[in-house]
């Protein structure tokens, strides 16, 4: 990880170590139209970082509530499928590094590891599930009320 610190030296990197350019092609792009992934990098390009001289920064509070799970920052990693794909330690690596910083980890419906294998691994992680609903299975499992 040493020397890289831009979304664009991350993406480099994984392309150099990818031995698998259409898995590569996979990761890389966003969903659909990428909308919102060209929304993020326009409206990260217009965000300037304006140093502050002798201010102390050693004790910088980031702790954020979002529908109430705190968070130790207001990053939080939406949910993807096939982590392990790209790493042998899949969604419990993705889930883990998470936790360790603090951020919330939205556990994919296409999870190549089990939700309970997530939990017990990553017991400290703010975890949020994404569920695909599917109507057809929706409407002949007879169920009136989801909770989660
Ligand atoms: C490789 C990849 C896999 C994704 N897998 C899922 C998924 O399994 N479930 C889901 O709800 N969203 C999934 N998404 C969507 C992301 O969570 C996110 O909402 C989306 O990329 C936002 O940017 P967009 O609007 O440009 O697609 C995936 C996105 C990418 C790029």
């Amino acid at each position: 990880m040493n020397g890289l610190f831009t979304v664009a030296d991350f993406k480099k990197k994984a392309e150099e170590v990818s031995k698998d350019s259409l898995l590569f092609t996979y990761f890389k792009h966003g969903a659909e139209k990428e909308i919102t992934l060209k929304h993020n990098e326009n409206i990260f390009r217009e965000l300037y970082i304006l140093p502050k001289c002798l201010v102390d920064v050693s004790n910088v509070n980031m702790n954020t509530k979002i529908f109430g799970c705190e968070a130790k920052w207001p990053v939080g990693i939406s949910p993807s499928a096939n982590h392990k794909q790209a790493h042998n330690d899949g969604e419990i690596g993705t889930a883990k590094a998470a936790g360790n910083v603090g951020s919330i980890f939205i556990l994919s419906s296409f999870s190549m590891t089990s939700f309970e294998d997530v939990a017990v691994h990553a017991p400290n992680t703010i975890k949020w599930l994404q569920m695909y609903i599917y109507k057809d299975s929706w409407d002949k499992s007879g169920q009136k009320i989801l909770l989660s």
